[in-house]
This record gives C-alpha cells, sequence and structure tokens, in this order.
C-alpha cells in the first residue's frame, strides 16, 4: 500500500526527466536507468551526501539510505548495526546498488587520515570491491531477464571499528543455481567465468585447457554472445588483489576446462563403451583423475545390501544423470572455496570492529510457466522478508500515530496474517509442504509425485493458501503467494530435494591430483556432500536454517529498505512502461 500511494509520483514523466529514486514510507523506490548516469554517483555526489547536516533534505538517492545507516551507527542507538535490504525482480537493479553501496562506504568510510598504513588501509578496501567481480564471474549469468543475472543470494556485512571505518567485511551466499553449469535453459548461458576463459584465454591457456578455437563445448551455448562481463582480465586482477597466486588460479582453471569436457562426453548404448572415449581421457586428465575410473564411476552404480555391494550397470539416461552430478557437485565445492577464502581475505579480527553495516541482494520473487523447488525455496525466502518488511512497518506506524486502528495500521495487520498463513503452509511445523517434501525425501524409495500430490492435498487443504487445479494432468499445487499466485510442478521435486551425489563420484574426485581439487572433498572445513547425511540434509532444510540464521540478523539490525524497479522488460535505456511498473508495485 505505501509503494501504491506513491505509484503516481513514480511515474513516466518522473522517469523522463531523470527521476530514479523516489522515498515511499519506509522505502526507497529505485527505477533503473538502464544507462549509466555517472554524474549520480561521482565522489563529490558521494561526499555532497556525506557531508550535508540533513542529507534527506537532498533529492531522494540511495547515497541517503546509505548515509542515514552510517549515521545511525555514529550515533549508537539501538540496534546499532543497520541491514539494507535490496530487492526487486530480476534485472531490476539489486546488484548493481548492492555495489553502490559498498562503494560508498569504502569511500566515505575509508580511514585514509588514521595511523594505520596507507597501504593496508587501501588493501582492505580495494579487497572488499574485488570480491564483487570474482562472484560475479562465478556466480552470475546472462539469463533473458538480465545479461549480468546473478545466480545466488547474499548477504555482505561491512565491519566498522570504533570510529566507524571500513575495515573488513564478510559475504553469506544462499542456493547457487548450480543445475545451470550442467543446464542452461534456451537463449540463455552458463556462468561468466567459463565464457571470459574462453574468450580471453591466451594460445598457451587454449592449449593447456584442451580449449582449441575449434572446438564446441555442449555447455557453453550462446558464446557468440558478447557482453559487458566477458572481460577476463577483470577476474584475473580481482584474484590477484585477493591473495589467489598463479597456481592456485591455474588448479582453478584446469578444473573449469574439465567441467566444460565433462559436458561433451555422450553415452550410447550401442557402441562399445568397455574403454573411455578421448573426451572422457580428456576431462579426466583435466581433473587429474584416472580415466579409467572416471569412466567406470559415470557408468557403473553400486548399491548397497547390508554389507554387500552389488555393481549395476546404469541406463545411458543415469550415465547422463552422473555425469552432470559430477559437474554440479563440483562447480559448487569451488564456488562454496571461492566465497570462503574472499572471506578469510576480507574478514577483519573480531577484535577490530564493533559494529557493521549488512548489504542483502536476493533474488526477487518468480513465477515461470514450469516452477519448481528453485523457484518454491525462492519465493518462500521472499515471503519471509516481505514478512519482515510488514512488521517493520507495522511497528513504524504504530510509533508515528496513536490512533492505533488507523487504515494503515489494518492493512499492514491483514498482510502480515495472509504472510503467517502462507510461511504457515511452506515451512510451518509439524505439517507443512517442506515437511511433506522431507518426508518423501527421506523415504528409501524412487519418489512418485503423484504420490506427493495426494498427500499435500490430504494434509494441507485447510490452508487457504493452497490450491489445485482439479483439471490438470501435471502433479502440481498452487500456492498464494503475497505478490501472486505461483504453480509449483511436483515431479522432480523430492529428487532435486534429496540432490544426492554418488559416493563414487566423492571418492573419484578425492583421488585427484589436482591439489585445489583434492582438497574441495577431503577439506573438513568445507562441507562434502555425502549420501550417508540424507537424512537430516535436504535441500529445503538447509535452506530454511540459512534463511533462519538471516533473519535473526535482520531482526537484530536496524532495516532499510530499497525496492529497485524493472520500468521495462527488455532493459531499454530510459523507457518506461506503465503496465509494467504497476504491476509491480504489488505492496
Ligand atoms: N542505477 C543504475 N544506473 C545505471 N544502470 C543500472 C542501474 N541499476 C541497474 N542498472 C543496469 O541494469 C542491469 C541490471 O541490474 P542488476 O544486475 O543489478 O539487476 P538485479 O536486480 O541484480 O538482477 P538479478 O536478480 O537478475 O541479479 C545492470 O547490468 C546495469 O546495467
Amino acid at each position: 500500500m505505501a509503494l501504491l500511494a506513491y505509484q503516481n509520483m513514480v511515474s513516466k514523466t518522473r522517469y523522463n526527466v531523470r527521476v530514479f529514486y523516489t522515498h515511499a514510507g519506509c522505502t526507497l523506490v529505485a527505477l533503473n536507468p538502464f544507462q549509466p548516469i555517472p554524474d549520480l554517483y561521482s565522489l563529490d555526489v558521494m561526499k555532497e551526501y556525506h557531508c550535508a547536516p540533513q542529507p534527506q533534505e537532498f533529492k531522494p538517492h540511495i547515497f541517503i539510505v546509505a548515509e542515514e545507516a552510517y549515521r545511525n551507527v555514529q550515533s549508537q542507538l539501538a540496534p546499532v548495526n543497520q541491514s539494507l535490504v535490496v530487492s526487486g525482480e530480476s534485472g531490476a537493479g539489486k546488484t548493481w546498488t548492492s555495489r553502490c553501496l559498498m562503494k560508498y562506504y569504502a569511500t566515505v568510510a575509508a580511514s585514509s587520515s588514521l595511523v594505520k598504513s596507507q597501504d593496508t588501509v587501501e588493501r582492505i578496501e580495494r579487497r572488499v570491491l574485488d570480491s564483487n567481480p570474482i562472484m560475479e564471474a562465478f556466480g552470475n549469468a546472462c539469463t533473458l531477464r538480465n545479461n549480468n543475472s546473478s545466480r545466488f543470494g547474499k548477504y555482505i556485512q561491512l565491519q566498522l571499528d570504533r570510529f566507524q571505518l571500513l575495515v573488513g567485511a564478510s559475504v553469506q551466499t544462499y542456493l547457487l543455481e548450480k543445475t545451470r553449469v550442467a543446464c542452461q535453459p534456451a537463449n540463455e548461458r552458463n556462468f561468466h567465468i567459463f565464457y571470459q576463459m574462453m574468450k580471453g584465454a591466451t594460445e598457451e591457456q587454449r592449449k593447456e585447457w584442451k580449449m582449441p578455437h575449434e572446438q564446441h563445448f555442449m555447455w557453453l551455448p550462446n558464446a557468440e554472445k558478447t557482453i559487458e562481463e566477458d572481460c577476463f582480465h577483470e577476474t584475473l586482477k580481482a584474484m590477484i588483489h585477493l591473495g589467489i597466486n598463479t597456481e592456485r588460479q591455474r588448479q582453478i582453471f584446469q578444473v573449469l576446462a574439465g567441467i566444460l569436457q565433462l559436458g561433451n562426453v555422450n553415452f550410447s548404448s550401442l557402441t562399445d563403451e568397455s574403454k573411455p572415449c578421448d573426451l572422457e581421457e580428456q576431462a579426466a586428465e583435466l581433473l587429474c583423475v584416472p580415466a579409467d575410473e572416471l569412466h567406470t564411476c559415470l557408468r557403473v552404480m553400486t548399491l548397497k545390501a547390508g554389507k554387500q555391494s552389488v555393481l549395476k550397470p546404469c541406463t545411458q539416461a543415469e550415465c547422463s544423470m552422473r555425469r552432470d552430478c559430477l559437474a554440479k557437485v563440483i562447480y559448487a565445492q569451488l564456488f562454496e572455496w571461492l566465497v570462503t577464502l574472499i572471506n578469510n581475505s576480507i574478514c577483519a579480527d573480531s577484535s577490530t570492529w564493533c559494529n557493521f553495516i549488512g548489504v542483502l541482494d536476493v533474488y526477487g520473487f518468480e513465477c515461470f510457466q514450469v516452477n519448481n523447488l528453485e523457484q518454491l525455496c525462492i519465493n518462500y525466502a521472499n515471503e519471509k522478508l516481505q514478512q519482515h518488511f510488514v512488521a517493520h512497518y507495522l511497528r513504524a506506524q504504530q510509533v508515528a500515530s496513536d490512533e492505533y486502528v488507523s487504515e494503515g495500521l489494518q492493512w499492514s495487520f491483514v498482510k502480515y496474517q495472509d504472510n503467517q498463513s502462507c510461511l504457515d503452509l511452506i515451512e510451518g511445523s509439524p505439517i507443512s509442504v517442506f515437511s511433506l517434501l522431507n518426508e518423501e525425501s527421506r523415504l528409501n524409495r524412487a519418489s512418485d509425485a503423484k504420490t506427493l500430490r495426494v498427500r499435500l492435498e490430504k494434509e494441507l487443504s485447510d490452508n487457504a493458501n493452497i490450491s489445485w487445479d482439479k483439471f490438470s494432468k501435471v502433479p502440481h499445487f498452487t500456492v498464494a503467494h503475497y505478490a501472486g499466485k505461483v504453480s509449483y510442478q511436483i515431479q522432480g521435486m523430492v529428487e532435486k530435494n534429496k540432490d544426492p551425489v554418488p559416493p563414487e563420484l566423492i571418492s573419484l574426485l578425492q583421488k585427484s591430483n589436482n591439489s585445489l581439487l583434492h582438497q574441495l572433498f577431503t577439506d573438513k572445513e568445507t562441507e562434502i556432500p555425502t549420501t550417508k547425511g540424507l537424512s537430516k540434509v535436504t535441500v529445503v532444510s538447509k535452506f530454511k536454517n540459512s534463511l533462519e540464521r538471516l533473519m535473526m540478523i535482520l531482526h537484530s539490525t536496524t532495516p532499510h529498505y530499497t525496492r529497485c524497479i524493472k520500468p521495462n522488460p527488455d532493459c531499454q535505456p530510459l523507457t518506461f512502461k506503465k503496465e509494467e511498473v504497476n504491476i509491480l508495485l504489488w505492496l
């Protein structure tokens, strides 16, 4: 409602005269200009907002939000720690805004006049900013909606010392879309890093990575499309700043090249497949594992029956699944390792910082033609954040007005209750979509979409937020989210929730002579995927836990909300299509 009231203000006229920011209650609305506006974000503008006695009297700007949070820390009023929640649909400008906020603090909270050596100080700010190109190279991809779409969520904590100077940072990431490594949606691309390598490699590197010019890679679709983010050089520079030495870089790129080669390995039931084919030999060489063992791992599964093991040849489809699983698990572990490395490089010693400003950049609400577990998790996260927003809005209203039962408050209460009901449906105890999904996932039998569909209907039909299209033949359930109804396809959901990794694949990777790859699957600190812990660790239980930790942080901080808006669906510069915007202003 707060945003609706401001709908007219965020109008075409406003956008066309280049007014991109509007205050809407406790939210800053940011319209994406889809073209660089350097004057709006220059160093001088930053300083102007930072030095102003009353920045809120200036034109609405993301720097007002940044400065307000900063001054809250300076004033030490509880809760001193701050969270900047940046939301919006894909392509709306969340990552851009988060980067802008980080640059603001790296500038205004820079400790240039301090006793510490200038060198150390510069290094920390640079390193914090350098975490962006690496995370984006490995975690972002070109999609239909955004050329630089983040395929993971992140919460960046900027650590400030008692003089409110930036002394370090840490990053927490959420739910990387690892399926993209082995399966790219039509007209979309794989993660940027693969294209950066292919386009930026020297002849020598091409040889080393077995990537000749004429080679076509199945997992590199739309390689002819060149985008701004295909900048290998930037990633390499950032890696060096973060302390990833050339040997480590070599290991990383070899592993990535190995993944690409895996994508070209096909399985046939017709030809003699008793020996590794050339492509398998190449993949094995890049991953530094024995080729014959890779060959066997992809084609034979080990079934455990009590203490006995039985070997069973895989079907063609099972072989492909194992190949994809191998690629996904390697990439996901590599991404996690990089995040840990970034944290080790930028995180300040706990004795040196006392407060933080957190920046949250999470995927917006998603509703595609076919939605599955990924969308359910993303929309669940949005539902949680929406509830946090409504609760904050309610509190703000209560503080601002004595007239408790004002129209706004009533509206907020209704919204809060709707939200709660939807969350109960998804994550509630004892029975909810998640609990039933987990139960199905923990049963030691092949998943059956119809069985889960029947259970959901039987156990949850009392909740008004769930429904079923009686005429649909595809097993599904529809959830009425705060932002609209979404139908989720049940087929494949249980399997995705189990996310099983055959132990043979892990054992193979543990034998790798690439010390990085070996470390990714043996290191005690990184969580190694395993089928043993299946009874507890499912995708939704893990996601729910990480989200609960995030909500605890949000609840303990002073929140600031920025809602990014995509003014047109085609990412056209300075183009405003009103209908589109109206649909988005659902709050
Ligand atoms: N304030 C801005 N000024 C200029 N360009 C912008 C601004 N905000 C966003 N953009 C442009 O819009 C594009 C999409 O923005 P961004 O990648 O931040 O979207 P997002 O909301 O993070 O999307 P996703 O959820 O897909 O990651 C950027 O690549 C950038 O070119």
